[in-house]
């Protein structure tokens, strides 16, 4: 059977990093997108790249027909905006995987502190499973509804859950230290993000008050069963692509080596995040699924160094492998 999916917010760049995969895949098929400005072009026309390998036309948002047409649905649109749209979809009866913040955290009252808006699906929140495989396939292969995981959150939950877990560093003392490549702020016009602002120049943002602390915060408390306190501050980096995590902790009498071993032992069986001897960076992983990870001893410290692409193993390519667990295929299947 091919997995049939559908993709709503088509014109964004996770939408094309999803079409871009799936064309690869081979038990998932797209056949259908939407979008609000878009209807009436096909998805080649939208995004270039996929012209001569993609024709599938670009339609309203009705989620009944959607529903009829789909086995999954990749929700590509923004926070607010997308937790309305999966509540229909999920009434229609198809699966759904959320790419926005909407139904990551595990409560309401810290979603409206951060977000700054009302849920519409305040049920939903702390009882949809977080999309990483890599801790949740149980509850994603029974799953109607996953939450697929933040980018910079992938960057830090990974290296930090297993030591907090195995109780190797102080749980209070934790400094994430991220870069990010100018897609993941999607594709939508904004000051920001325009050429000028960001060639040749690296700016922090967020600084105290990005929305992906708390995320991190509570999934690595959820993951490692202690509470913690990190502090996370991003920088916006002249590239396309990719996140560069730089992850400051206070080990409990280990070195990084023990770090290493424990990342090795935990992640044995996950086939995209790799414990490396070099010190990972943003082209290492560009346009895979892949995480890389390295320890180093600093005085005091040891320096954590992740690497993801935003767009694959921080968005899209993990909906994938979330969709192949939905499935019953092989997390790595298209990958
Ligand atoms: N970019 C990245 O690296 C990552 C993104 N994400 C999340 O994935 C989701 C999609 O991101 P991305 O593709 O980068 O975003 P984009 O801005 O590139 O695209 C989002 C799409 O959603 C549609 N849209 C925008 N606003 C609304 C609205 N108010 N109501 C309905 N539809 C709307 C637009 O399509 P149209 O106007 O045609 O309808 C737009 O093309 C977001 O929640 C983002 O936070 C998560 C991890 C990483
Ligand atoms: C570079 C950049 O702007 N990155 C985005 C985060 C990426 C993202 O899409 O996060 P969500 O899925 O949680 O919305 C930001 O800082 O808001």
């Amino acid at each position: 059977m091919t997995i049939r999916v559908g993709i709503v917010g088509a014109t964004g760049y996770t939408a094309l990093e999803v079409a871009r995969l799936l064309l690869a895949h081979p038990e998932a098929e797209l056949v259908a997108a939407t979008s609000r400005a878009e209807e009436g072009t096909s998805i080649a026309e939208i995004h270039p790249e996929l012209a001569g390998r993609c024709e599938v036309a670009i339609e309203s948002l009705d989620p009944a027909s959607l529903a009829k047409k789909c086995d999954v649905v990749m929700c590509c649109l923004p926070h607010g905006a997308s937790a309305e749209t999966c509540k229909e979809l999920v009434a229609e009866g198809v699966r759904v995987i959320d790419f926005s913040a909407d139904f990551r955290l595990s409560d309401q009252v810290t979603y409206e502190k951060w977000y700054g808006v009302e849920h519409p699906w305040p049920e939903r929140i702390g009882s949809t499973v977080y999309g990483l495989p890599e801790f949740f396939a149980e509850q994603i292969r029974q799953a109607d509804l996953v939450a697929n995981p933040g980018c910079y959150p992938t960057s830090a939950i990974l290296p930090l859950a297993p030591l907090i877990a195995n109780q190797l560093i102080e749980a209070t003392d934790i400094i994430v230290d991220s870069k990010s490549g100018v897609s993941g702020a999607g594709r939508s016009a904004k000051v920001a993000t325009l050429y000028c602002e960001v060639n040749e120049s690296i700016a922090a943002y967020g600084v105290g008050c990005h929305r992906h602390q708390p995320e991190m915060a509570d999934l690595v408390q959820r993951i490692g069963g202690q509470e913690i306190s990190l502090l996370f501050t991003p920088h916006l980096t002249p590239m396309d692509r990719g996140i560069l995590s730089t992850i400051y902790v206070r080990p409990r009498n280990i070195h990084a080596a023990e770090v290493m071993a424990c990342w090795r032992k935990q992640y044995a069986d996950s086939p995209f995040v790799n414990a490396v001897d070099h010190l990972p960076a943003t082209k290492h992983v560009s346009g895979t699924n892949y995480v890389q990870m390295s320890a180093r001893d600093a005085g005091d410290r040891i320096v954590l160094v992740s690497a993801i692409d935003n767009l694959t193993k921080g968005a899209s390519g993990a909906a994938i492998q979330n969709m192949n667990v939905m499935f019953g295929l092989e997390q790595t299947t298209g990958l």
